[in-house]
């Protein structure tokens, strides 16, 4: 036993030594950013640093702009730079951390019926990197039909997903649909269990395409795609922040951004910020972009005096531009599933083997093994009866995770997720004998419900009300049954048998009146166990001025030199994890926003000159070698 312990204590030594050296290069980056001046006038302000924010920043700053980015949150905490934030498998642990806004929904009354106050936590990340550091790394594009419903091309959105890509997985010679020379690493997951060969087996017996699904035009199942580089987790931050030297990039972290500084014709002159003992403001030449997120830059918006005239009226902040759509059509993926499936057979991600020395020397030594595993493990995209396949994106995704609430035997996750006692004593600690309880997550991928994100008061650091209405339209409860019947064939195939693939036999508590597998039943249970996907969006969408807040431009209508850019613009969801098609956004605003400033701004300076002239050159395809090593 003594030995063991031993060998324990050594194998975690040698862990944090080999992170140590291995994550040194980052930690150098982190605490070797160009520091903020704030005396200085910057071309553009980005406030935030997450997904979006980290991609637009990086390249404006590429593209020869003075650019000052303000993030609320730090750079990670000293035990991050240990390497453990970027163990994928340790994801979770971050959330109700100071890494963590740990905003809560207002009581729902629709749903949520399994949680705390009825209500759904939603973890946001509050660090360079943002959400972006706490999520599940799955990179899914969606489908073509969502881009056009936006008012883009497929074609212009394929354009901006594979700029940002550096496919490192099977599908690296698909030159069609990936690309190698992005700054964002995409790889296959380095560890499946058995629970994803079954699931892709039985979809191939049920007769489903199984194959690559970022090509955006087909349904079906695969194993998932990951931001992740030799088995870590590489969120927006280490992609565009960090990957290039970029001198003309500032970051100033611990800064909570409160309003946006408008002249009287506003125009977006600045911002007004808190960092560390006080109050200051930062000027902007070019513009200020808003990159906090769904719930984030929405607040700044009000507390700036851009939004709904009565709302902000209640709380006395002086109105500048009318618009009231700021807050509204908040949409996000909710779900249910968690441990509906039992396998009386065991899998390689457990427990034991998670404590095991022998996977911290696996995954040091070569990013494998079940330290490498981000959660999920395969993802399938459906048409359900209720969407028509020859004009509709699909509108369920099943994720497929080989463990569920039960995996850590109630020691984390179900506080991640407020999860009521009753409902883990009489559902989820139930769990047959030791059969295990793993999940396919039923996704609503189009919500008919929307929600909407208000101020509770004119404090800048007071959380918003968060009321995402989730199922209030009954025709989304309709379309997660669906959800839940192709979950059920699937694990009647014969590869699911060969696991011992059977429907969780508990009873839903409160759902005690229906008879088990009924569609009351199943009605029932997604109102209790429905929970958030982590995609909140919506709240600044993008549109025409009668119903929404930002043009096709990412320019808040009515204003001058204020853009936002982040998941909140997104009109409607896109079919599939959103994290993918913010970066995307990001990468189009990015360009967007340059060539407005160089077709308007006579004097450049020499190197946006040199930037501009490059960019032309290389969008017609002369002299791409030279040009792709210099640009
Ligand atoms: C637990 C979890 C799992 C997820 N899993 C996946 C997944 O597997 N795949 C996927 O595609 N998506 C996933 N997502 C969603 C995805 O990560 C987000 O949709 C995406 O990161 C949103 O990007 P964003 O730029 O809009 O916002 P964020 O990345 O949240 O960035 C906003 C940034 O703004 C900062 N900020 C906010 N307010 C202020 C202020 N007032 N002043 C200054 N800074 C401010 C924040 O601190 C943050 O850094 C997940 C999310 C979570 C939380």
């Amino acid at each position: 036993m003594l030995l063991g312990i031993a060998f324990k204590l050594g194998a975690i030594a040698l862990s944090i030594l080999i992170s140590l050296s291995t994550w040194s290069n980052l930690i150098f980056r982190w605490y070797s950013l160009p520091s903020a001046d704030v005396n200085i006038l910057y071309d553009f302000i980005v406030v935030g640093g997450g997904s979006a924010g980290s991609t637009v920043a990086g390249r404006l700053a590429g593209n020869g702009f003075n650019v000052l980015l303000l993030e609320a949150g730090g750079p990670p905490p000293w035990w991050a730079t240990l390497g453990t934030i970027d163990i994928p498998i340790f994801g979770p642990l971050w959330q109700r951390t100071d890494l963590d806004w740990t905003y809560t929904t207002e009581s729902q009354k629709h749903s949520c019926g399994a949680f705390n106050n009825e209500a759904s936590l939603w973890p946001r990340g509050k660090v360079l990197g943002g959400s972006g550091r706490l999520n599940n790394m799955v990179y899914l594009r969606g489908h073509e039909k969502d881009w056009e419903s936006w008012g883009f091309s497929s074609a212009s959105q394929l354009h901006y997903f594979k700029k940002s890509e550096n496919h490192l997985g099977l599908y690296k010679t698909d030159t069609r649909h990936h690309n190698v020379d992005g700054w964002l690493p995409v790889s296959d997951i380095p560890m499946t269990t058995d629970l994803s060969k079954a699931v892709l087996n039985a979809a191939e017996e049920l007769g489903y395409f199984v194959g690559d699904l970022n090509t955006m035009t087909q349904t079906g199942f695969m194993e998932v795609q990951t931001t992740t580089f030799n088995g870590s987790r590489f969120a927006a931050d280490s992609a565009f922040l960090y990957t290039k030297k970029l001198p003309n990039l500032h970051i100033r972290t611990n800064s909570h951004v409160s309003r946006v500084l408008l002249d009287g014709n506003n125009e977006a002159k600045g911002v007004e910020y808190y960092h560390v003992n006080g109050w200051h403001k930062a000027r902007s030449r070019h513009g200020v972009i808003l990159s906090a997120g769904a719930i984030g830059s929405p607040q700044i918006l009000l507390h700036s005096g851009i939004g709904p005239t009565d709302h902000l009226s209640d709380l006395e902040i002086p109105v500048k531009v009318n618009s009231s759509h700021v807050g509204k059509n908040l949409i996000d993926h909710v779900s249910t599933g968690s441990d509906l499936v039992l396998l009386n057979s065991s899998l390689s991600l457990s427990l034991s083997n998670l404590a095991h020395p022998k996977s911290f020397l696996e995954y040091i030594l070569s990013g494998e093994g079940v330290l490498s595993h981000g959660g999920c493990e395969a993802t399938g995209l459906l048409h359900t009866r209720y969407s028509d396949p020859l004009n509709n994106p699909p509108d369920v995704q099943l994720l497929i995770l080989p463990a569920g609430l039960t995996f850590d035997e109630g020691s984390l996750l179900r506080y991640n997720m407020g999860l009521k006692d009753k409902i883990w004593n009489e559902y989820f600690s139930l769990k047959t004998d030791s059969h295990i309880g793993v999940t396919i997550l039923v996704i609503l991928l189009h919500p008919w419900s929307h929600g909407e994100i208000k101020l509770k008061s004119k404090n800048p650091f007071d959380p918003p009300l968060i009321d995402p209405k989730y199922l209030s339209d009954p025709r989304d409860v309709e379309v997660l049954v669906e959800g839940i019947q192709a979950v059920k064939k699937l694990i009647n195939t014969k590869s699911m048998s060969k696991l011992g693939a059977y429907l969780n036999p508990n009873h839903m508590p409160g759902c005690e009146m229906h008879d088990f597998d009924s569609h009351a039943y199943w009605q029932c249970y997604t109102r209790m166990l429905s929970y958030t996907v982590y995609h909140p969006a919506g709240t600044c969408r993008m549109g025409s001025p009668e119903d929404a807040v930002v043009d096709h431009s990412f320019r808040v209508h009515k204003t001058k030199n204020l853009y936002v850019v982040d998941a909140s613009v997104m009109p409607t969801l896109p079919s599939a994890n959103i994290n993918a098609a913010v970066i995307a956004l990001a990468e189009r605003a990015a360009d967007v926003i340059t060539h407005q400033i160089l077709g308007r701004d006579q004097q450049q300076t020499p190197q946006q000159t040199y930037f501009s002239v490059m960019n032309v050159l290389k969008k017609h395809n002369f002299c791409s070698l030279f040009i792709n090593s210099t640009v």
